[in-house]
């Protein structure tokens, strides 16, 4: 694993010029916040040694490093989940080898559907800790031990600084946000009627199918996380109908990138 990260990492070091402090993974439907980081460097994931390949609607499969916020920042333009069929240790490369490029902090983004009674279609929420129902831990099998420990503290995934400091910009800005708890499941089947209540009861606000995966090999880690779900669906839509399409995920999302992106530049301004 460890030459797999190395090799990945060297790579893509050749390509760039200067160190990320920051990596950024982007959920579906914000991808267009990859198009605001300037001097930019794209590599597709298919030249990178080892990356698995994108195959979701929306996620487009390129790693961008350039400048954001004053600072040097890496962004992956699609993210991998475990329902494409990728072991946990393809989902969660990429956080490994932005931790070798040097970067100690990582934002994550998703599209996610809101349990919590008080969300709408389209609002934001700061990811304040995350509950891991995928059928498998991200750091199962032998530990390696120049990554981090072996039992991990998850008491706190989520850098309350930067939860507050992102609570302050959403003031001056005028943002609503709401705050509170990721589920992660495997799917790709969205939630029965039934699940959706059943992770309400299990204390989440939000459900989604990756994040958590990401988080905990960064945590492991030692990196510094900040999380937001855009909220594109609710467990109980005015019309049950209805249902949800990975389109009008895509499209809800997409309209609420400029404010993540508010967000995310200033706590990236001031780290
Ligand atoms: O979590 P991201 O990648 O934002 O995507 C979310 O949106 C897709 C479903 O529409 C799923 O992949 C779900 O996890
Ligand atoms: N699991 C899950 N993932 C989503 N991604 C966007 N909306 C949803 C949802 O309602 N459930």
């Amino acid at each position: 694993m460890l030459e797999k990260i190395n090799k990945a990492a060297n790579f893509v070091k050749q390509k760039i010029d200067g160190t990320p402090q920051v990596g950024i993974i982007l959920g579906s439907g914000l991808g267009n916040f990859g198009n605001r980081i300037e001097n930019s460097v794209k590599i597709p994931y298919s030249d990178i040694p080892g990356f698995p390949v994108s195959t979701v609607e929306g996620h487009s499969g390129q790693l961008i490093f350039g400048d954001l916020g004053g600072k040097k920042v890496v962004a992956m333009q699609g993210r991998f989940h475990y329902y494409e069929g990728y072991e946990m240790d393809q989902v969660t490369l990429p956080v490994r080898v932005i931790k070798q490029l040097g970067a100690g902090t990582l934002f994550v983004s998703n599209a996610a559907g809101g349990l919590n009674p008080d969300f709408n279609a389209g609002d934001m929420m700061i990811i304040d800790d995350h509950i891991n129902f995928f059928p498998q831990n991200a750091l199962r099998g032998k530990n390696i031990d120049e990554l981090g420990p072996r039992f991990p503290d998850m008491s706190e995934p989520y850098n309350q600084e930067m939860i507050k400091k992102a609570e302050v910009i959403a003031n001056k800005e005028q943002i609503k946000l709401q705050k509170g708890v990721y589920v992660g499941s495997s799917g790709p089947t969205l939630e029965t009627s039934a699940e959706y209540k059943m992770f309400r009861i299990m204390g989440a606000d939000a459900t989604g199918m990756s994040t958590v995966p990401e988080v905990i090999v960064a945590v492991h880690m030692g990196m510094k996380v900040f999380g937001m779900s855009v909220i594109t669906n609710v467990s109980e839509p005015a019309d049950p109908e209805k249902g949800t399409t990975h389109d009008e995920v895509q499209d809800v999302a997409g309209t609420v990138e400029p404010q993540m992106t508010k967000i995310f530049t200033g706590l990236i301004e001031q780290i």
